[in-house]
């Protein structure tokens, strides 16, 4: 769904309910800034079926279990839906607030334990049909979320467009999954490169998923580190490894997060040493951004995108 009825029903008052604002507020100023003290960390892969969706769930979980308020933004459009993977309805749809008919603070699914989920939805040529004041909204609607949290949990879609598009371009921290099958590095590498290219700021980390042991990940760590060493200017950290688990599988049967119904199984050791490692860190620091330009910009890099 578009926002063409924006053109036919008060443009003004469908752009303040998409922010989220009542008509006596003020307009937010044309600025986008992340709070300090809340990580906004994108998920992301340069395939999918890596296990992106049981990354963010379960680094979710264990984060919440140390007492971190974690906003989930399912921003894949189509296949992974969160709120279903965790066994709760998602009442709304991005669609309905594309339209103004709802706030975007009204689609967040309170899933307990300290896990909140915004079924996010949207596909790039979704976005890229909105004005850049349309995107501005969206965006400001989104930080208009963050004193609620410490955590922004980014599950994007495969792929650049989905990492430089919507929600995800308020990321600085970009958590890379691979898994060891070599068509996931060479994606994984590519991506680093292409997102690299445009912004030398982001701190990209490597997750290796579904490792037969953690002398597996350190390898695949310490081989894609040797090439963008040598090719790439980036910070470029190892996020760990998690290990193949069927209990994970189980826990997707189950809808629940695998940390909260199988604690002691051996994948959820580490995300628990994931969430730990990431807690103790010093977030990427942010800088503020012009909606007005950060809106203009993607143009382009959709214009590029998709040619
Ligand atoms: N560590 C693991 N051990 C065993 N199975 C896993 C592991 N991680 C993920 N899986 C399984 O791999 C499958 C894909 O996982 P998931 O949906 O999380 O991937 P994704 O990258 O988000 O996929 P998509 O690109 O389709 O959104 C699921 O069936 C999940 O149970």
């Amino acid at each position: 769904m578009t926002m063409s009825c924006l053109a036919t029903t008060d443009q003004a008052e469908s752009l303040r309910r998409l922010a989220g604002r009542t008509k006596s507020e003020a307009p937010a100023p044309d600025l986008l800034q992340v709070r300090e003290g809340l990580r906004v960390i994108s998920v992301s892969s340069g395939k999918g079926g890596v296990g992106k969706t049981s990354v963010v769930v379960n680094l979710a979980a264990s984060l919440a279990a140390a007492g971190e308020r974690v906003l989930i933004v399912d921003s894949n459009p189509g296949v992974g839906d969160i709120c279903l993977r965790l066994g709760k309805d998602a009442p709304y749809r991005m669609g309905q607030v594309l339209a103004g008919e709802i706030a975007l603070k009204d689609t967040v699914v309170d899933i307990g334990g300290g896990i909140s989920v915004l079924p996010a939805g949207m596909d790039v040529q979704q976005y890229s049909s909105l004005s850049p004041r349309e995107r501005s909204a969206l965006l400001q609607a989104m930080l208009r979320l963050q004193n609620d949290y410490d955590y922004f949990l980014i599950d994007t879609g495969a792929g650049i467009a989905a990492n430089l598009t919507g929600f995800a371009s308020l990321a600085r921290e970009i958590m890379l999954v691979v898994t060891p099958e070599p068509t996931s590095i060479t994606d994984a590498y590519a991506l680093i490169k292409m997102l690299s290219g445009r912004d030398n700021s982001f701190r990209f980390r490597l997750l290796i998923n579904m490792c037969r042991d953690n002398q597996e990940g350190d390898t695949l760590f310490s081989k894609l580190s040797a090439i963008t060493g040598r090719f790439l200017q980036v910070q470029f950290d190892h996020a760990g490894s998690i290990l193949h688990d069927e209990l994970l599988v189980e826990s997707v049967r189950r809808r629940g997060a695998l940390c909260r119904l199988f604690p002691e199984a051996k994948a959820s050791t580490g995300f628990k040493i994931l969430a730990q490692k990431i807690n103790k860190e010093t977030p990427a620091v942010a800088e503020a951004m012009s909606a007005a330009s950060m809106a203009s910009s993607t143009m382009w890099r959709n214009h590029e995108l998709s040619s």
